[in-house]
């Protein structure tokens, strides 16, 4: 596949991955172009990081075509490797270092790095740079991760759950920096949980379930699919609530006006938002 004369940092179709009886991934296609932000979704066990790992050339699969910046991961050279930024979750730098030190040192790996002392800025850590990784909040702990991650300069960079852990501000912060090297064109790809961090940061997104995609595009086209529909809720007698999905909304309230014999209790109409699109999605409904 030639990856990179079609405009494709990533190019998967029909990914496949089994541990053992369990179908992690269950025949996935991606199309990344290059210089976007792409959110890979889904809940717990969907296949995210099976497939971020078999993007990164760190596990093997069992089926399908990928080509990441133009290479099969499988056979991935020095050269690629320096080309695609992970960021790992609970990296193993010493933790007797400064956060400096272990930032130059990492640069060194790269054939053409990036400035230690901008990259230490970019992730708003230059007020750290002294301090000793042990000392470091969780929220720095994952900053430097990134800038382990993006010293190389890399084209495209992988991220895995970049802020699960963080605090709202944080995660904000977090956000702003994505949003930086994305306008600096490196191509990312993030997993998350959080729909509203996809919605904020991804141009396009995949919603992944069970090992397969289950839906792909820009969240407002995800929302628009189910446009037509409007989401009644109300409040029974007994005091529960009730929540139905309709293309008739007038039709339902006034069914229920008629049921109730005038108001209708905490009676709510509106339009589906994207966490009802998505865990109607993937199954999980009932969730709510
Ligand atoms: N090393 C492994 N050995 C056996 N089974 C695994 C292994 N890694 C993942 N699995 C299984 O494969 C499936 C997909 O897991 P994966 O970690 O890729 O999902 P995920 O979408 O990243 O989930 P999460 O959001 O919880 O991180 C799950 O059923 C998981 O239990």
């Amino acid at each position: 596949m030639t990856t990179h004369a079609n405009g494709l940092a990533v190019d998967v179709r029909g990914l496949r991955k089994q541990y053992g009886d369990v179908t992690a991934v269950d025949g996935i296609d991606l199309r990344i172009r290059r210089g976007e932000v792409f959110g890979l979704l889904g809940p717990n066990g969907a296949g995210k990081t099976t497939t971020v790992e078999i993007l990164q050339g760190n596990r093997g699969r069992d089926g399908g075509e990928v080509s990441v910046l133009g290479l099969d991961p499988a056979r991935g050279t020095r050269a690629w490797r320096s080309k695609v930024g992970i960021v790992w979750q609970d990296e193993s730098a010493p933790a007797e270092l400064t956060v400096r030190e272990t930032v130059r040192h990492f640069a060194r790996y790269y054939p053409r790095p990036r400035d230690p002392e901008q990259v230490l800025e970019l992730v708003g850590l230059e007020g750290k740079a002294n301090s000793r990784i042990k000392a470091l909040s969780g929220g720095q702990r994952r900053r430097l991760d990134v800038a382990l991650g993006v010293i190389g300069d890399p084209e495209l960079l992988l991220l895995d759950e970049p802020t699960t852990g963080f605090d709202p501000a944080a995660r904000r912060q977090f956000w702003e920096l994505i949003r930086l090297l994305a306008d600096e064109g490196t191509t990312i790809l993030l997993t998350t949980h959080y729909l509203e961090e996809a919605e904020a940061l991804a141009h396009r997104l995949a919603v992944v379930a069970r090992g397969r995609v289950v839906a792909e595009g820009t969240a407002t086209a995800l929302r628009d699919r189910f446009g037509s529909e409007a989401v009644v809720d109300w409040t029974e007698a007994d005091g529960t609530r009730r929540r139905e999905r309709t293309d008739t909304p007038t039709r339902t309230v006034a069914e229920l006006a008629r049921r109730f014999d005038g108001e209708i209790p905490g009676l709510r109409v509106g339009r589906p938002t994207l966490e009802d699109v998505y865990l109607r999605l993937t199954g999980q409904e009932d969730a709510r």
